[in-house]
């Protein structure tokens, strides 16, 4: 029977992929290890049937013995855990939520909905290392990939909005404390209606600069604001996070001629769902109900939802695609530049389709290939 590791899966990413892998009966037809960097000898996780104790993580011996390592610890693990065991002569599957290998000239960056075939050429070409993509990028091809498809794109920027999830459970944590002592500042005047609107923004204003105020993750509030920079500078003056809607978006597709992308990275107050304002530069003058019915096939999960407030309102949110798979797509329309020029606008749980689903459905794909 095939051995598959997973190291990772205690975290947040790693959470999440377990929670779908039994939602899906993912644990079926091969010998799961489970291992960990900090709980070696411990209890593995509840999969519906017994599990070893914890590996260690570290051990690179015990590793180079299985078909398949999924991991969702970080990229420091992989740099530190990848080329010991390649150098073991390991020639197993790398399949890794993590950044690290993303642009190596031997990986390929999943997202099966979008770049199935380009993974099975790739399994048949002896490739052994795929890797999930930025959530950004994954949650903008989940949404907009017929547009490539259909080699409809002549540039695209993408104006993100994205949670707080993307930079970790701290921050996470880190945006309710603020939330609840933005709240609890104002208590006494939001009890009495006839409290003045001023007042309680400067109580607001007042706890947000005040030295109490947690800070210590994101560097500033994020809560009642928001935070224009994601990842770290690059000498383009992007950060790191708008470089890689243009490379990986590239690679994911593996474009003949790099398609233009760029855009702002900005961090929003939402818990665990990006979006993105999209626009796009047609390559010839499409009707914008033609656009939206490409956008609506493109695969199960993406789903187009009428230019009304109503429908934008009730589908269009963070706050309504948290915790599922669904890709809305909505607001399409033609702008005001002329017939060619497109926008819309996406959400999407970035620890779904932007992190965990992928590293999923890869393992699915790596085991059927397998014969397992
Ligand atoms: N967050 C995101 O949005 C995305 C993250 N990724 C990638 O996934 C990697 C992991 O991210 P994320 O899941 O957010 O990282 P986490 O910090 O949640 O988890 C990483 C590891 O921390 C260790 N850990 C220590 N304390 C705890 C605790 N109290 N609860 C759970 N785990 C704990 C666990 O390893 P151990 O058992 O070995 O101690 C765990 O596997 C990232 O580095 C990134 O490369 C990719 C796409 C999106
Ligand atoms: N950088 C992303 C999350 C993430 O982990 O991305 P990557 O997998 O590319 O490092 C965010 O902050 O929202």
């Amino acid at each position: 029977m095939l051995k598959v590791a997973f190291i990772g899966w205690r975290g947040m990413v790693g959470s999440v992929l377990m929670d779908r892998m039994r939602a899906e009966n993912g644990f079926e037809g091969f010998e799961p290890l489970f291992a960990s960097t900090s709980q070696a000898g411990q209890a593995g996780p509840d999969i519906g049937k017994p599990v070893s104790p914890l590996a260690d993580a570290h051990d690179t011996d015990l590793l180079a013995g299985m078909d398949i390592i999924v991991t969702c610890q970080g990229s420091g693990y992989t740099q530190k855990v990848y080329p010991e065991l390649r150098s073991k002569g390991w020639n197993g599957y790398w399949i890794d939520a993590a950044s690290a290998l993303r642009m190596a000239d031997d990986s390929i960056i999943v997202l099966d909905p979008v770049n199935r075939k380009i993974i099975d050429q790739a399994l048949a070409d002896g490739v052994k290392n795929f890797i999930g993509g930025n959530c950004t990028v994954s949650l903008m091809l989940m949404a907009a990939g017929a547009l490539f498809e259909n080699n409809l794109v002549e540039w695209m920027t993408s104006m993100t909005y994205q949670a707080a999830s993307g930079s970790g459970a701290k921050n996470m944590r880190e945006l309710v404390s603020q939330m609840k002592i933005i709240g609890q500042s104002a208590q006494d005047l939001m009890a009495d209606p006839a409290s003045a609107i001023l007042d309680i923004d400067r109580r607001v204003l007042d706890a947000m600069s005040g030295e109490d105020f947690p800070v210590e993750h994101f560097g500033v509030p994020l809560a009642g604001s928001l935070i224009p920079w994601i990842d770290s500078a690059m000498e383009s003056g992007q950060t790191k996070e708008e470089w890689k809607g243009f490379a990986e978006t590239n690679k994911i597709l593996q474009t003949d001629s790099p398609i233009p992308i760029d855009g702002i990275c900005v961090r929003i107050g939402a818990m665990r769902s990006h979006s993105q304002a999209i626009a796009v530069k047609l390559t010839r003058d499409v009707p914008v109900d033609e656009i939206a019915g490409m956008i609506g096939a493109a695969n199960d999960w993406v789903e187009t939802v009428p230019n009304t407030k109503q429908d934008t309102l009730a589908r269009l949110t963070p706050a309504a695609v948290s915790g599922t798979l669904s890709v809305p797509v909505g607001r399409i329309r033609k702008m005001n530049m002329g017939p060619e020029y497109l926008s819309f606008f996406t959400a999407g749980d970035q620890l779904l389709w932007g992190a965990a689903e992928p590293i999923r459905r890869m393992l699915n794909i790596a085991l059927e290939y397998l014969g397992g």
